[in-house]
């Protein structure tokens, strides 16, 4: 059963059921990470919160192959342009993992001894614009752009050539998506991890995000859990009446839920932004 709750800018929608309460504490891997983790390796295995998080399940991998890359000898610009770059796509909705998924694999490839950076798009300032962070609080640091061909420039030619890996956050607000992956991974040789939203609140394909598909090694597609009713949840509702397709929000604007509560849920939320309308348009000494 879902509860309206009528009123503007406010979540229309309460769940009775959370499943998983959120934590709200931080865990910074590190405090020196700069955008570049340096082959000397900063995280120690045995300190790294991110290995020792539970996995989500994983529903599709079109090629379930092992993300990381085999270790390379050399470092130099020549010869990462000349070997084979790699791209791999995290893709479901909020709250199922995509973020930790990214700085999980972020993390063994700093372990494999690679040069990896972050990049998050600057619209997110949920947690500020210096750290990916997650919905339960692990954070690495990253570079937060408006696009993502300011990369390169922000980050400095020379460090940019050094760069094996890099990991993108919130890829459904990058217009630069398409081209950014094909240039780094086809013609830099490059791994670009991406994560993203592949659908919006209304479940249409969100920014370039499904466009990447067709370049991609993996497509790894997650799951979160329905906050109606706990099973596997593949959609996420936004709560609100705001219908503009970008809304930076969290659990107070978005839900993870399963088909029957996207529809279900739908319907009540559309009720809700339909009262709220009729409401506009009566006289105020009428209401
Ligand atoms: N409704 C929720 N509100 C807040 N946190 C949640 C909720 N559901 C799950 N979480 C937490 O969020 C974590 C996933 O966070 P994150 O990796 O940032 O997801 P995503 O990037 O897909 O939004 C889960 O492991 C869980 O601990
Ligand atoms: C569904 C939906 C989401 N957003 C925003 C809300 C958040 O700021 C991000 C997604 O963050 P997460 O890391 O996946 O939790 O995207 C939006 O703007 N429009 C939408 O329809
Ligand atoms: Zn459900």
């Amino acid at each position: 059963m879902l509860t309206i709750t009528i009123s503007r800018m406010q979540s229309l929608i309460t769940p009775t059921f959370l499943f998983s309460p959120m934590s709200t504490k931080a865990t910074p891997l590190t405090s020196n990470l700069l955008y570049l983790a340096s082959k000397s390796n900063l995280f120690s295995k045995t300190q790294n919160p991110i290995s020792s998080l539970p996995l989500k399940p994983i529903m599709i991998s079109l090629k379930p192959t092992d993300f990381r890359i085999q270790t390379r000898c050399v470092h130099s610009k020549s010869s990462r342009s000349t070997s084979s770059g790699e791209i791999h796509v995290i893709v479901g909705p909020m709250f199922s993992g995509k973020t930790t998924t990214l700085l999980r694999r972020v993390q063994a490839e700093i372990n494999d001894g690679r040069n990896v950076a972050i990049i998050k798009s600057n619209k997110d300032d949920r947690y500020g614009l210096d750290s990916v962070v997650t919905h339960d609080g692990i954070k690495l640091p990253c570079c937060a752009l408006p696009n993502l061909s300011s990369f390169r420039q922000k980050f400095g030619q020379d460090a940019y050539d050094q760069l094996d890996v890099i990991g993108i956050d919130e890829a459904q607000f990058f217009e630069d998506l398409y081209d950014f992956c094909h240039d780094v991974a086809d013609h830099e040789g490059k791994t670009v991890i991406v994560a993203g939203l592949d659908g919006d609140y209304l479940r249409r394909s969100f920014g370039s995000v499904l466009n990447i598909i067709p370049l991609a090694d993996s497509v790894t597609k997650l799951s979160a859990r329905c906050e109606i009713c706990g099973k596997r949840a593949f959609f996420t509702l936004r709560k609100t009446e705001e219908t503009q397709t970008e809304l930076i929000g969290g659990a107070d604007v978005y839900m993870p839920v399963c088909r029957q509560h996207y529809v279900t849920g739908q319907v009540a939320v559309e009720a809700a932004r339909m009262v709220l309308e009729s409401q506009k348009f009566q006289c105020s000494s009428c209401v």
